[in-house]
């Protein structure tokens, strides 16, 4: 009997994630054959292309990932956790190069720069925020060689990707119901009140911020779903993938286009050459290769295919198929500063998201009504403002967020948290508890407001290592090396400081504190210099990167306004590298809204619509 039961045991153990895999799976093992249309990436942008692509039944898409499926994981899927999946197995890890002019709180002024390597791509990683910028940055892409990419243009594909579930936005002209990407309002700490109100009492409205215009401050409306994670997998692939013209590959890391020269001189791309389990081979395509790889794969497999800055290129050994001086220049992120809050008077246990928040009492209002923290990310609220500055443009220069997770410094495991997430230095967290703990006895940080630039004028590089696909190439942010950025910060950081003014702050003893590297006995707690000190130690990066193969008419263009690779045909390049500056706000829906257009351009082109 005994025995019996444990040759049961043995077999189900054995077999349990056989069907687990067998059941959820979407993916195959390997390319069958040739196919019409092959997408590199299954990001936000790259899903979505596969995705509507697939949609033509006469059309074989394949979709590769170098990531692994994102089968189902409480890690991904519970939004509260999304700290455990940076430095794993879905993360491509990369660092930036040591910067110049920011980064002194950082390890060797080293920034982390995390991506999702997973079905999903980083928006399997990220903090769900569904935030598409303003009209002023589509018109300007518009203005800037990309004809038809202004507000008006682009607002039916937003339109299109997007299910809103909050009924009175749902109401609304510029939001979209029906779209595959669930979009809700997130769920609700206390402390939201507080600084909804003082917004507003320091002169920052309410409003949607997904409307066209705009300055204004509103609870964040996430990717989500009955406080779920939705994921670009799960939005767009897992609703489509038994489609049988439609085949996903994951482990298949894409080494580079493989181009042809045509009779006429002229350069084709006509398919991959794909690494997987340490086998390489090529998947050839009739129509065409869409590169979705983001801002960093995107242009490193560019470089990887020859098709780079001519110089670069040579120094590589990589043979030049097409000199294109703008691929991986350009590079633009948003760069956002943490500022530390303090309430001496009110008990914040119900406010925020606590260190004890894995109680019984919450993960059954997960489980059981998708409620309560575990369903956030600890990001509330969303604000746009613009401060002392001559940009000629409308929109804001500054957002912020209120990220309503206490604290505690003292707890050990916080601590390393922070460094590893933020690559931040022991001694940058030791000041900042020694300064906490003289602020007041119980040296907790309630909850934090960050400040980010929506605008960067500082722009950086990518530039391949070497000739190997598997070395990281090298990033170069540039953070902070236009002087106007800081401006733009220690403005957005005195803004941030006015939280303090307001009634509702001082009845709530609401104070500020923000501590680095000395800052403050160097300079004092209200000079510019101070902040400046501030900007320059604790900024890290929003996790944005865009703009390494920019779409224009200009030299330094590398696709035109349909995304067609400058010089090469039947490649195209879809994600976030083609965006021409940064929007204002967060990049994943402008990624989707881009896949959604880039998948209708190439129906239209090949006559399929
Ligand atoms: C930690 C984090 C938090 C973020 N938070 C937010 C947020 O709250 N809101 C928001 O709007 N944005 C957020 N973002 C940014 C947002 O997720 C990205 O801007 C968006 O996903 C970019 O879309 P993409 O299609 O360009 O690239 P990605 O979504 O990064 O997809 C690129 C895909 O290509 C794959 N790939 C790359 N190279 C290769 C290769 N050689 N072969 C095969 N596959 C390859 C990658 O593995 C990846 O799956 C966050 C990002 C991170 C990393």
């Amino acid at each position: 009997m005994w025995l019996k039961l444990v040759v049961f045991v043995a077999i189900l153990a054995f077999l349990a994630p056989k069907i687990f895999v067998w059941y959820f799976s979407i993916t195959i093992d390997k390319p069958k054959g040739d196919y019409d249309f092959i997408v590199v990436g299954a990001g936000a942008s790259g899903s979505v292309v596969a995705s509507r692509l697939s949609e033509v039944s006469t059309e074989r898409v394949l979709l590769l990932e170098a990531g692994e499926e994102d089968l189902p994981n409480p890690l991904i899927h519970v939004p509260l956790f999304v700290t455990f999946l940076q430095h794993g197995k879905f993360d491509w890890e990369y660092k930036t190069e040591p910067l110049n002019n920011a980064g002194f709180a950082l390890t060797n002024q080293v920034s982390y720069w995390p991506r999702g390597k997973v079905l999903g791509g980083s928006t399997s990683i990220n903090y769900l925020v569904y935030a598409r910028g303003t009209k002023s940055d589509f018109d300007s892409w518009d203005s800037l060689g990309a004809p038809g990419w202004s507000y008006q243009d682009v607002l039916p594909f937003f339109k299109k990707s997007e299910n809103m579930l909050d009924p009175d936005l749902a109401k609304t002209a510029h939001h979209g119901t029906g779209g595959p990407l669930n979009v809700s309002l997130s769920y609700k700490h206390k402390i939201l009140n507080w600084f909804i109100r003082a917004a507003n009492e320091i002169g920052i409205a309410s409003f949607d911020y997904n409307r066209p215009d705009g300055k204004g401050v509103s609870p964040i409306q996430s990717t989500s779903t009955n406080g779920k994670r939705t994921s670009a997998a799960d939005a767009f692939l897992r609703p489509v993938a038994r489609r049988k013209n439609f085949d996903i590959v994951c482990g298949a890391h894409v080494k580079r286009v493989v181009i042809e020269t045509q009779s006429d001189g002229s350069k084709k791309a006509v398919g991959v050459e794909v690494v997987k389990n340490e086998e390489s081979f090529i998947v050839k395509s009739k129509k065409e290769v869409i590169l979705s790889g983001g801002a960093i794969g995107s242009p490193q497999i560019l470089m990887l295919s020859g098709i780079g800055p001519k110089e670069h290129l040579k120094e590589m050994k990589i043979e030049v198929m097409k000199d294109s001086p703008g691929v991986g220049s350009n590079l633009q992120d948003h760069f956002v500063i943490p500022a530390g809050f303090h309430s001496f008077n009110t008990d914040m246990h119900d406010q925020v998201i606590t260190p004890d928040v894995l109680s019984l009492s919450n993960i059954a209002s997960y489980l059981f009504h998708g409620s309560g923290s575990l369903t956030t990310t600890g990001l509330d609220a969303l604000g746009f403002a613009k401060v002392l500055s001559d940009d000629k443009h409308d929109w804001p220069n500054i957002h912020f967020y209120l990220h309503a997770i206490m604290w505690k410094p003292q707890i050990p495991d916080q601590t390393e948290v922070l460094m590893s997430l933020f690559n931040f230095k022991k001694e940058a967290v030791d000041d900042l508890i020694k300064e906490a703990h003289a602020i007041n006895s119980d040296h907790t940080s309630d909850f934090t407001i960050m400040v980010g630039l929506a605008h960067p004028y500082s722009s950086g590089s990518i530039k391949l290592r070497s000739s190997n696909y598997l070395d990281h190439p090298i990033i170069d942010p540039s953070y902070l090396s236009d002087t106007r950025d800081v401006t733009t910060l220690v403005g957005g950081l005195r803004l941030i400081k006015k939280f303090e003014d307001a009634e509702i702050s001082k009845a709530m003893g609401i104070k500020m504190y923000m501590v680095m590297n000395n800052c403050t006995s160097l300079h004092g707690t209200s000079t510019d210099a101070y902040y400046e000190c501030v900007a320059r130690s604790a900024g890290i990066t929003e996790y944005h990167p865009c703009c390494t193969a920019k779409m224009g008419k200009d030299p330094m263009a590398v696709a035109d306004a349909r995304l067609r690779v400058h010089g090469i045909s039947g490649l195209r390049v879809a994600d976030a590298s083609i965006m021409p500056h940064l929007t204002t706000a967060n990049t994943q829906a402008p990624c989707y809204m881009i896949g959604e257009k880039a998948a209708h351009m190439i129906k239209q082109d090949w006559g399929l619509i």
